[in-house]
């Protein structure tokens, strides 16, 4: 059996994908095999030691400290593109809350209930309405800084809306750069991207590098009377500087979702409770995605969508399966296969990979007859984890 330790509410359709018959999953269990999450912060966490897999519901894994659980042979996944959707659904309603007087109109329909004469009321709202007109998204430009899963998703929505689109990403992959449309116009840097658009829209991880990216040298590079569109992390903008660049217009408006309290009561600036992922479908998508990369770790110990381990998998042969994760050096699989030809179990198949200080391995052996052979592979100097799965 098992276990499975849950945070946050997750999507019944992905707790489904744990049969009965073979698993326990919910909010309280003790010493779980894997953790399944969304935004619930793990940093202050005391981690059982059985732990063996931790799956983010989502995207942006900087809830989970990766570094630490990497250290320890915890293989980390996320769920690439599983809620892209839905944010970029979200980022459109962020650019017409910012170009249109949507938010301040209708706040100030409520003020007007006491006219209960309907002939009254239309007659002041069609002489108010000028205070709320905006602008039209067509024609403007708009910059996209992080064009992977979800930047590539607004960048192809905005052109659909007859914007022109503007985008940097340093560290683009290959398969995003296949993904996103030739007619997204690359910026040489930030600053550059700035400098230029009506609109921007953030779809950045919370790293180090992205911490306060938008901060005061940045937009003071910024086209005046920009409006920002904060659907990433709340780390990548600096309140300080939002709030002064709204105080001297540089910034026409910040649509984001995640409040901070220097922002209260300005009604330049739109923040929602971070909703971008709240929709049955991402919600569906994501569990369902996790669930399915914990089972396929726990049962053959493939690892797909991690964030701190290579994508490993190989299909299962007769006979038992060894899998064990090592730092990165020489001699470790070599060694492992002595300890395995010293007691003599014979390799069917087998797959390493490695991927920065971590190496992680498949293999499929015979049916063993000595049951010390893990103990003797843990025991293996850099061996960080091993495990048989029958
Ligand atoms: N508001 C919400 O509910 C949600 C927020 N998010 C946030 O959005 C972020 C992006 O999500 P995805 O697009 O799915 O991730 P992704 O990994 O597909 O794309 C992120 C992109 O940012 C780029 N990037 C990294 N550092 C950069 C830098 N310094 N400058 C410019 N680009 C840089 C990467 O190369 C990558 O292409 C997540 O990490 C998460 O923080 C994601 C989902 C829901
Ligand atoms: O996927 C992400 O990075 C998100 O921010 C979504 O967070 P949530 O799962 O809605 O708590």
């Amino acid at each position: 059996m098992y276990k499975i330790k849950t945070f946050n509410q997750i999507s019944v359709k992905g707790l489904e994908r744990f049969t009965r018959a073979k698993y326990e999953v919910g909010s309280e269990i003790g010493n779980p095999d894997a953790i399944l999450l969304r935004s619930h912060k793990l940093h202050n966490e005391t981690l059982d030691t059985t732990v063996l897999a931790v799956a983010r519901a989502g995207a942006g894994v900087n809830n989970v400290p990766v570094a630490q659980y990497s250290e320890k042979g915890i293989v980390v996944f996320n769920t690439p593109g599983a809620n892209a959707n839905a944010v970029k659904e979200l980022v459109l309603a962020g650019l017409l809350l910012g170009s249109r007087g949507i938010k301040t109109g209708i706040d100030h329909v409520k003020t007007l209930h006491n006219v209960t004469d309907a002939s009254e009321l239309h007659k002041t709202l069609e002489a108010q309405k000028k205070q709320f007109a905006g602008n039209e998204l067509m024609g403007k430009t708009l910059g996209i800084v992080g064009l992977g899963a979800i930047g590539s998703l607004v960048a192809d929505m905005a052109l659909a809306l007859g914007m022109k689109v503007v985008g940097y990403d340093p560290a683009l992959s290959i398969e995003a750069a296949w993904r996103l449309s030739s007619n997204v116009q690359k910026a040489e840097n930030l600053h550059a991207l700035l400098a230029r658009c009506d609109y921007v829209s953030l779809h950045v991880p919370a790293i180090e590098a992205t911490h306060h990216l938008i901060n005061k040298e940045a937009l003071a590079q910024a086209k005046s009377g920009m409006t920002l569109v904060n659907f990433a992390r709340e780390s990548i903008v600096d309140p300080e500087a939002i709030v002064a660049a709204l105080d001297n217009t540089k910034l026409k408006g910040y649509i984001c979702d995640f409040p901070e309290p220097v922002f209260y009561g300005r009604s330049d600036v739109i923040a929602m409770p971070h909703i971008g992922a709240s929709t049955a479908e991402a919600e569906e998508n994501c569990a369902i995605m996790a669930a399915e990369q914990i089972i396929d770790y726990l049962e053959n110990g493939n690892i797909k969508n991690s964030v701190n381990f290579p994508a490993v998998s190989m299909a299962r042969c007769d006979g038992q399966r060894i899998i064990f994760s090592n730092n990165n050096v020489p001699k470790v699989l070599g060694n492992v296969l002595s300890v395995l030809a010293d007691n003599n179990v014979n390799v069917i198949d087998m797959v390493n990979k490695s991927r920065g200080d971590l190496a992680y391995n498949i293999l499929d052996v015979e049916q063993m007859e000595n049951g010390d052979v893990i103990q003797e592979i843990a025991n293996v100097e850099h061996v960080k984890t091993v495990r048989l799965i029958d």
